[in-house]
Order: structure tokens, then C-alpha cells, then sequence
């Protein structure tokens, strides 16, 4: 379980989160709310890619900030936006990450290449990253997420830019993971999820 207790998150004088409070259990959260209601600083802050101005963020009892190895070991994280090394193949990128998470190159291979074939980048997989389209940056940036059968994953607008059925390979994929994961996700395509079970989080704009 990953708790929330009174985090507050503020750039520079513009306090952007204030008190979010919530109990993050198995399964999948959607993160809802208005533009710049803080969704994506949300999810960073809970990938540790961010440090909050106040509160404190717990992991399976523990605050994240004194197991933060721990925790990003067990993490799996795809902001909306990743920097590719393009010289790399999306198979290197892949070991690349897995190599990042300790896993082994026997178990790491195996992993990459069924994660690559399920979201349709299998005959690309020794391309340069440089030559592939939008599309399939972010489903390379969604594969390297579930690399190490995470316990904690967080999507930033995981389906965004898809077609309808690669979006539904990637919604059969999370929800997959979340029988035995932690999955919080943001989604402007909420009816995409229509069928599934889900909890929603809804977080509003501070006001002014
Ligand atoms: N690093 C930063 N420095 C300064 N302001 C930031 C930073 N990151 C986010 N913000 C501001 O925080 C607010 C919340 O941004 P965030 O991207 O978290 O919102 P969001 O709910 O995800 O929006 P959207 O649905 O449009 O993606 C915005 O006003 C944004 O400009």
C-alpha cells in the first residue's frame, strides 16, 4: 500500500497541491481533475522523481523517503515525456532499464521482448529508437514501466496518442499488472477504461 498524508507541493510561491491525504491499495487509481489541478506533479511526486514541500509519503508502512532503494526497485514509472538515448535500439533501451532495476540479463531479455511484442514494437525492436514514429516512443516509454513485474506503477497518460486498439493492448496490460500491483494512472480517456474496475481520485485546482 502506498499512503499519502497532507502533502503539500509548492513552485516557487504557487502552491500547486495542499493536504492530498489517500490510501493507494492493489488495483487501479485514476487521478482525475481539471488542467493543472497537479495530476502529474501527483504522480511524480509519488515516483520520487519530486521530494513534496510538506507531508509524507509511506510505502508498506514505511516512509518512501528512508527505503527509497527499496521503493524504486519495486517501482515502474512512465511520465508522459521520456529523453530517449536514440542511438540505442528499443531491445538496448530495455536492458538498459532492466539493468537499472538489478534484474538478471537471462530474466531482463525474456522480459523486454514479450513486453515489446505485446505493444506492438517487436519487429522494431533492433531499430534505432531515432528512426521509430510518436507512437511508438510512448509505447516504448510504457514498456520499460512494466519491466520487473512491478508492485507500484505509475502511468502518466498511458493511451494518449494511441489508436483504440493499441490503447485497449495497453489498458489489458495494466489492469493485468494490478492484480498484483499498486497502478495509479492519469487518463483524459476515461471511457477507454469502460468495463473495467478502477477507483478514481479526484483532485481540484487550490484555489486562488
Ligand atoms: N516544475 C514546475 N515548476 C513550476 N510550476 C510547475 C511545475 N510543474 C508543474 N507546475 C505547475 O503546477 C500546476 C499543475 O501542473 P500538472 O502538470 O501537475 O497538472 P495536471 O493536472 O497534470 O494538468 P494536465 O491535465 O493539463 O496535464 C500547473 O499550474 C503547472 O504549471
Amino acid at each position: 500500500m502506498l499512503e499519502l498524508i497532507d502533502i503539500g507541493q509548492t513552485y516557487g510561491k504557487k502552491p500547486v497541491l495542499q493536504g492530498v491525504s489517500r490510501q493507494f491499495g492493489q488495483g487501479v487509481t485514476v487521478i482525475t481533475g481539471p488542467s493543472g489541478a497537479g495530476k502529474s506533479t501527483l504522480l511524480r511526486l509519488c515516483a520520487t522523481v519530486e521530494k513534496p514541500s510538506s507531508g509524507q509519503r509511506l510505502w508498506q508502512g514505511d516512509p518512501v523517503k528512508s527505503r527509497v532503494k527499496r521503493f524504486r526497485a519495486a517501482l515502474g514509472y512512465a511520465p508522459q515525456r521520456i529523453d530517449f538515448p536514440d542511438d540505442l535500439s528499443g531491445l538496448d533501451f530495455m536492458l538498459h532499464v532492466a539493468a537499472l532495476k538489478g534484474l538478471p540479463l537471462g530474466a531482463a531479455k525474456a522480459q523486454a521482448n514479450t513486453l515489446l511484442d505485446r505493444l506492438g514494437l517487436a519487429r522494431d525492436a533492433s531499430g534505432r529508437i531515432a528512426t521509430y514514429s510518436g507512437g511508438m516512443r510512448r509505447r516504448l516509454g510504457l514498456a520499460q514501466a512494466f519491466l520487473g513485474d512491478p508492485q507500484i506503477l505509475i502511468l502518466d497518460e498511458p493511451t494518449a496518442e494511441l489508436d483504440t486498439v493499441t490503447g485497449g493492448h495497453v489498458n489489458d496490460l495494466i489492469f493485468e499488472t494490478a492484480v498484483r500491483a499498486v497502478v495509479l494512472m492519469t487518463t483524459h480517456l476515461q471511457d477507454s477504461l469502460a468495463g473495467r474496475t478502477f477507483d478514481i481520485f479526484d483532485i481540484q485546482p487550490i484555489a486562488a
